[in-house]
């Protein structure tokens, strides 16, 4: 257990000795009075954004890994400009191959661009420096559908195209995690995928490797001779990775730059809040990769900026929340409602850590004899991370927050919220306490998204607190701590949320404050627990009897029986297989509640048809408007 975990052990956060004058101008935690001052009070940091009068007065540029680090990288990574990514020299772009007569010709070397990408052994700001997935190899694998390819053990080339493992090695991944091992050659062999895997193993890899592999061996798709005369300058992606939030788009755009240095494929990427005018100059100047947002990418499809005809491959990344209510009409819209190859002629590529019954049941529509990858178990935990479950009265959060952070050891927390609201009201809080904090939100702009993350990953403001908009695939280094101050009311979203800690191997700590106005999540947290080999509190146990025969169940999701072992592997296995009708697996729930059998249903039947209405940012405001 870490220093953390058993400092927590020590704690009383019901204690109300120590929550009285909250609003006094700097809260003393009880086991903190006399010791001003500690680990994180007083930080010059702290001060200078309190004189400024508001927590988001921070200057980009931080030193963290993906869009932040150029400070400007996450528009095209400064690509023509003399600081990101592929920064221009007189518009040659560096690090940009070409395939010439059937051959890749790879660019020369650029050292400076290489440190840019890959960092140093030394710089803990690069993730993967010194970390070790050897552990890993226990976790026990599902792979299940027809011909499966037997796995790799080890990155080498054949299988994977030589200069592919070149930037592989440059980035310091010694071997395969265990999502890579099975995605390399199913993708190889042109299967459709659905991989399932804890957050933090490697999922971006997973689909990258292969998918770069067989482009820079076998080059680009040639245009359609009626589409190359068209008025309109148009990008022609051959691969497009859907991804749910900005940050997230942006994240995967920086590993794609890592491993496309000096081949042909340049990757691009597009996610709404941003200037739309300087996307589409990118656009124009080339794109191979697409990383995008779907309602960003649905608009410039509109505006026949882009086209999907050379579409190879379709990846989404955090699948079951594309596939979800309020992004799943936009999705259909870019899939079916434009000029994307078939489900036939393309692969469709779907990575998370959940992977729910009913949106798996959905997802079959957009793929074809696909192969169910489950490492671990699907929706399971990290034994890496160390969770601990409070009871604490929502009157009690502040301060048992303090309490809790003034027990943490040096080192990044991010703290989750429900609401935007509060997200505001608590970083003002934790500010007046003296403590270095930002937010990140959906009401904050983008340039705000961004400064708040650079501080966070740099580690200026050592504590973010987020709404759900954070939860998902976000990588950022040395988070030890991730708290939910308030709980989500999905057991998916809650691992999602944990998982931004205890990544690629590392140890963390997640810390949730429970309440009677969580119990419905009580029996899936118990099953949760148990199955990470965490420690049960009593009174989790005695919710959920309470709560029993009160329809527990998948919270906001439904759908399915809340039981999560039976919602944790491939659904065609535990019925419902291919040939069942819609209603008959997803509407088979005992527990009810969750989606909402009309509404969901509904949604079969209107494909693409309210697309139109979610607007043009990153994120549908269908669905996430308090996020
Ligand atoms: N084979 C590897 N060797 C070393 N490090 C790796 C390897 N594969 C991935 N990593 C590193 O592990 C970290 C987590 O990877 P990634 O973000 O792809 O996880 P993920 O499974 O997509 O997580 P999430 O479910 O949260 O989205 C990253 O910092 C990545 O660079």
């Amino acid at each position: 257990m870490s220093d953390l975990a058993n400092n927590m052990e020590n704690l009383s956060v019901n204690d109300k000795s120590g929550s009285g004058n909250q609003t006094a101008s700097s809260y003393v935690p009880p086991h903190m009075r006399g010791k001003r001052g500690g680990s994180r009070g007083g930080s010059t940091f702290a001060n200078s954004d309190r004189d400024s009068g508001s927590y988001s007065y921070f200057s980009g540029g931080g030193r963290g890994r993906g869009g932040s680090r150029n400070g400007s990288s996450s528009f095209f990574g400064g690509r023509g400009g003399s600081s990101g990514g592929f920064g221009g020299r007189g518009g040659v772009p560096r690090g940009v191959g070409r395939w010439v007569g059937g051959k890749h010709v790879p660019s020369e070397v650029d050292e400076a661009l290489e440190l840019q990408l890959f960092g140093t052994a030394e710089d803990s700001s690069f993730q993967s420096s010194g970390i070790n997935f050897d552990h890993y190899d226990d976790i026990p694998v599902e792979a299940s559908g027809n011909d499966v390819p037997d796995p790799i053990t080890e990155f080498t080339s054949p299988p994977l195209d030589s200069l592919l493992l070149e930037n592989i090695i440059k980035a310091r991944f010694i071997k395969p995690t265990p999502v890579q091992k099975y995605s390399v050659p199913i993708i190889a062999a042109k299967r459709d995928l659905m991989a399932c895997a804890q957050t933090g193993s490697g999922k971006t890899g997973g689909f990258l490797f292969p998918v770069l592999s067989e482009s820079f061996a076998n080059g680009p798709a040639e245009v359609p001779e009626q589409m190359a005369n068209s008025y309109i300058k148009k990008a022609f992606p051959t691969a497009v990775v859907l991804a749910p939030t900005r940050e997230l788009a942006t994240q995967i755009y920086d590993e794609a730059k890592k491993f496309t240095y000096r081949s042909w494929v340049r990757p691009g990427v597009v996610y709404g809040g941003a200037d739309i005018g300087g996307q589409i100059k990118e656009l124009n100047r080339g794109c191979d990769l697409l990383v995008a947002t779907p309602g960003r990418l649905s608009d410039l499809l509109e505006r026949g900026r882009i086209s999907l005809c050379n579409i190879k491959y379709l990846v989404l990344d955090e699948a079951d929340r594309m596939l979800d209510m309020g992004f799943e009409p936009q999705i259909r819209h870019i899939v079916d409602g434009c000029d994307m190859p078939s489900v036939e002629n393309r692969q469709t590529l779907m990575f998370s850590a959940t992977f729910p019954m009913d949106i798996q049941h959905l997802a079959r529509d957009f793929l074809k004899d696909y192969v169910f990858l489950s490492v671990g178990r699907v929706g399971s935990t990290s034994e890496n991370i160390t969770q601990n479950v409070l009871y604490v009265e929502d009157g009690d959060k502040r301060s048992a927050l303090l309490d809790l952070l003034a027990a943490s050891e040096d080192g990044l927390t991010l703290i989750f919220v429900e609401t935007k609201r509060m997200a505001d009201a608590l970083t003002d809080f934790l500010i007046m306490q003296d403590l270095s904090a930002t937010a990140i939100h959906g009401d904050r702009s983008q340039s705000e998204r961004e400064r708040a993350l650079a501080a966070f990953r740099s580690g200026r403001a050592s504590l973010l607190v987020a709404t759900a908009v954070a939860a998902r695939g976000l990588d950022i280094p040395n988070v030890i701590h991730v708290i939910n101050y308030d709980l989500p009311s999905d057991i998916d979203d809650y691992v999602h949320r944990i998982g931004r800690t205890g990544r690629a191997g590392n140890t963390g700590v997640a810390t949730a404050f429970f309440n009677r106005g969580n119990k419905n999540l009580a029996k899936e947290m118990i099953e949760l627990l148990t199955e990470a080999k965490q420690d049960v509190p009593d009174f989790l146990e005695q919710l959920s009897r309470e709560n029993f025969g009160g329809g527990g169940g998948r919270g906001g999701r439904g759908g399915f029986s809340s039981n999560r072992n039976s919602s944790t592997r491939d659904y065609r296995r535990v019925g419902g297989g291919p040939g069942a009708p819609p209603g008959a697996s997803r509407g088979g729930s005992s527990m009810g509640g969750g989606r909402g059998g009309g509404s969901w249903g509904s949604s079969w039947g209107n494909s693409g048809s309210s697309w139109g209405n979610t607007g043009s940012t990153g994120n549908s405001s269908a669905s996430n408007s308090w996020w």
